[in-house]
């Protein structure tokens, strides 16, 4: 079956939240001399790139990444194309009839996924929309955009409607290539103690016919 792998590069270059510390890839050993390996070493940000943010980003007794329960990150997921949408998704950027029932829904907001440049006009997912996904059953948000909330938010709405159901998060996602439509999602998060949101390796599996 297919596979869509719907995760950034991970590399020095790559942008972050303003503000954050830059990612480093290391090398600390290196082959040769009697030595027989590369050992390398990596410095991130927890949210640069595709990722997964753990409550404990936006509740100050949340749980951390390594407490969280995989199942919201593998499973039938629904993938909406919401490019239409203006500075947020609304509800009338949805369509409902194709989330109806799904436990994960991962919107599109990107013709083209900004790899090169930190894009600070991002379409948000309004609170309400959020809300709605909640009281529908929906375990699991994604987005290819950086954050639910838009860049300036002090109040994070989104993540409180994510909040008030205990549901789970993906962000930085690249969904250029993938056609709208039903997948299998795999996005694990690391089992990183006191961590406020993980790095994952995403994939959308095509679903056994
Ligand atoms: N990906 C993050 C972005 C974020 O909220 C953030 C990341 C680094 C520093 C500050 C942030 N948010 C608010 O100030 C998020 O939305 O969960
Ligand atoms: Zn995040
Ligand atoms: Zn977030």
């Amino acid at each position: 079956m297919r596979i869509w792998d719907i995760s950034q590069v991970v590399r020095p270059d790559m942008p972050v939240w303003p503000g954050e510390p830059p990612v480093r890839v290391m090398r600390n050993v290196e082959i040769g001399d009697g030595c027989p390996v590369n050992v390398g070493e990596i410095d991130a940000p927890l949210h640069a790139g595709t990722h997964a943010d753990a409550p404990l980003h936006y509740a100050p007794d949340g749980a951390a990444s390594a407490d969280c329960d995989l199942a919201p990150y593998i499973g039938r997921c629904v993938l909406v194309d919401v490019r239409h949408a203006a500075a947020r998704v609304e509800m009338g950027d949805v369509d409902w009839d194709a989330v109806a029932g799904a436990e994960r829904v991962i919107f599109r907001t990107y013709d083209r996924f900004p790899a090169e440049v930190w894009d600070s006009d991002f379409t948000a997912i309004a609170p309400d929309v959020v809300a709605r996904l909640r009281e529908g059953g929906v375990r699991l948000v994604g987005t290819d955009a950086p954050s639910l909330d838009p860049e300036t938010s002090k109040t994070m709405d989104a993540h409180h409607e994510i909040l008030a159901g205990d549901m789970r998060i993906l962000e930085g996602l690249v969904l250029d290539d993938v056609p709208p439509g039903e997948y299998e999602l795999i996005a694990l998060p690391l089992k990183i103690a006191a961590a406020d949101a993980s790095p994952v390796r995403a994939i959308l599996r095509e679903l056994a016919k």
